[in-house]
Formats: structure tokens, C-alpha cells, sequence
């Protein structure tokens, strides 16, 4: 087990921020902690990293405990927490050096480990250069870089696409499945989209508890199309629109668009169109409404369903 957690709590002062926090990392890829801001992603990830003491409940990286063989267990793990702390008046090569022992790396391997690092994270060019002056997606390649110096089994980055722009989102995303090819990369993030795009798991975090933990296909499921959107040139009673079979309820967003809510049916477009045809409802326009990501967030966060 690479990551384990066991009813992990953390209290600031009388306020709990997270409560009863299980998570099981079994593999490598890409597991996504997803939710809201204030949900309590940086306090989990700072306890599993070991950043911060937790009040109660236990972590374990590679089999090690956090607390009790701190050590050991930050052998295994990597982190770029939400600002990276890098040090903008080193030269990258001295910053990774400096990681790099901080990491306890044998002083004959530093070179080598420092390569490496900027190697797999396409800043070898920059080796030189002080971090002041890199753009903000090549200093977020610098943090990256020093959460994997020690080629750890488990990174963990909190929000690592937060704040970069279109096309360095683009090479995060790349550069972070990357990563995750000989590793696992646990990430947050409060952007669903960006979990679907990377994550083969996604946990779901909410007011401090976890609400839905499970694969991104299962998660896929929640976003079936249930409703699709009818605009017809001649609109029928909504009692006539719930006769066609797997239709389950209908109303009117203006005089001649309907939303339809359907129940399971693969092929309620085509039942909708044929009824339309043979009832001269004169169909116009159907579109199959994918739920919305936002609503399935939302729908999510008000019901446990682990
Ligand atoms: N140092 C602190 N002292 C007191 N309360 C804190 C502290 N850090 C976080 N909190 C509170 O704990 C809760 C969880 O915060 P946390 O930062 O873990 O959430 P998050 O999901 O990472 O959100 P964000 O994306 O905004 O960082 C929030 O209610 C927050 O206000």
C-alpha cells in the first residue's frame, strides 16, 4: 500500500477541518482530492506529507508511519505544496542541490539526482538561471522537480494547476501524467474538469469529509444525460411529451423549448423524434444534456454516498 490513511481529524483550535479522512493508494496513476475551497484538501495533504501533526488518526506512506519513522516514510514522498517553496535568489541547479541533500541523498549521487530531476521536468536548460526570473509554469517545474529529486514512490501536489495560464496548463497536465508513469501522484484540485482530465480515481472531499471516493469511471456514471432540450416549431402539452415511453417528467423553458427528463432510455432522442413526427410536433432542435459538472458537485456534496 503505497498511501494509507486511518481516520485522519485535524482541528484547528475547537473547529475540526477534516474528520474521519480514509483514504487506500494501492498503485501508481493519477488519484485526484477533489473539492471546494475550504473543504480541507491542504490540511490532508500537509498531514500526509507531514507538514502538519494531525490531531488524531494515523498515516502511512509505503508502510511507514508519519509520525512514528517520519524518516522512512518521507523517503517515499514527494510534495509541492500549494506555493512551491522555492528560494527565488538560488539558480536552480543550487536550489535542487540543496533539496537534494535536504532529501539526505548521498553527496556523490546529488549531481546525478539533480540532472535527473530537471531532466524529466524539461528545465536542464535553466540550470543557471536564478528562479526570480522564470515564469511562473517553469518555477512550478522547479517544485515539481524537488518533490521527485529522491525519485519517491508518492507525490503529492496540492492544486499544482492552480493559476497557470492556457498553455502551461497544457504542459503541467502533461508533464504531470509523466510523473505518474512510474509513480503514484496524488493531486488536488477545486476544478472538476481538471480531475476528469487527469485522474484515473478521484476522492471527493466536502466540509472536511470525504463523500465519494471511486474510480473516475464510476464517477462518470453520475454524469449520464437525464434530461435533453426540445425545441419544437409547434410545442405539445407536456402530458402528451410524458406518453413517449422513458419520459419521466417535462417543462416548458419558454413557449416552444422543453426540457425532457428521462429514466435509462438509450434512445429517447430518436422515441422523441418518431412521436414528434407521427404528432406533428414539427421538431426543431434536440440536444442530450450531459449533467452539468457543477451540478453533479453539487449533488454530490449534499448526499454521502460512499
Ligand atoms: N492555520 C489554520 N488555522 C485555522 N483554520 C484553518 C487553518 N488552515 C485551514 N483552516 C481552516 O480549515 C478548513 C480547511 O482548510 P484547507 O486549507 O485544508 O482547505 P482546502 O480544501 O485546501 O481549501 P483551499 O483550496 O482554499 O486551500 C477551512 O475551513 C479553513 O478555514
Amino acid at each position: 500500500m503505497i498511501l494509507k490513511t486511518e481516520n485522519l481529524s485535524h482541528r484547528y483550535g475547537a473547529n475540526w477541518a477534516i474528520r474521519d479522512i480514509n483514504i487506500e493508494i494501492a498503485d501508481n496513476g493519477i488519484i485526484g482530492l477533489l473539492g471546494s475551497n475550504g473543504a480541507g484538501k491542504s490540511t490532508t495533504m500537509n498531514i500526509i506529507c507531514g507538514a502538519l501533526n494531525q490531531t488524531e488518526g494515523n498515516v502511512f506512506i509505503n508502510g511507514a508511519d508519519i509520525r512514528k519513522q517520519p524518516e522512512l516514510a518521507k523517503q517515499s514522498i514527494g510534495f509541492l505544496p500549494q506555493n512551491p517553496p522555492v528560494y527565488l535568489d538560488l539558480t536552480v541547479d543550487e536550489y535542487l542541490t540543496y533539496t537534494a541533500e535536504l532529501r539526505k541523498i548521498e553527496s556523490r549521487k546529488v549531481k546525478a539526482a539533480v540532472a535527473e530531476a530537471k531532466e524529466k521536468t524539461g528545465i536542464t536548460h535553466f540550470s543557471k538561471r536564478v528562479i526570480r526570473n522564470l515564469s511562473g509554469g517553469y518555477r512550478q517545474r522547479v517544485g515539481i522537480s524537488q518533490a521527485i529529486i529522491h525519485k519517491p514512490k508518492l507525490v503529492v501536489m496540492d492544486e499544482p494547476t492552480n493559476g497557470l495560464d492556457p498553455n502551461q496548463l497544457i504542459e503541467a497536465r502533461k508533464l504531470i501524467r509523466e510523473i505518474a508513469r512510474e509513480r503514484t501522484v496524488l493531486l488536488s484540485s477545486h476544478i472538476l474538469s481538471e480531475i476528469h482530465l487527469l485522474c484515473r480515481e478521484v476522492i471527493m472531499i466536502e466540509s472536511g469529509r470525504i463523500i465519494f471516493s471511486d474510480s473516475m469511471d464510476a464517477f462518470n456514471n453520475y454524469m449520464q444525460p437525464q434530461s435533453v432540450l426540445v425545441r419544437f416549431a409547434n410545442p405539445p402539452p407536456v402530458i402528451e411529451l410524458q406518453q413517449v415511453q422513458g419520459i419521466t417528467r417535462a417543462e416548458y423553458l419558454t413557449d416552444k423549448q422543453a426540457r425532457i427528463f428521462f429514466d435509462g432510455e438509450e434512445d429517447i432522442t430518436e422515441r422523441i423524434i418518431v412521436a414528434g413526427v407521427q404528432r406533428d410536433w414539427r421538431i426543431r432542435e434536440v440536444n442530450l444534456e450531459k449533467g452539468q459538472l457543477d451540478d453533479i458537485f453539487k449533488q454530490l456534496s449534499t448526499q454521502t454516498i460512499q
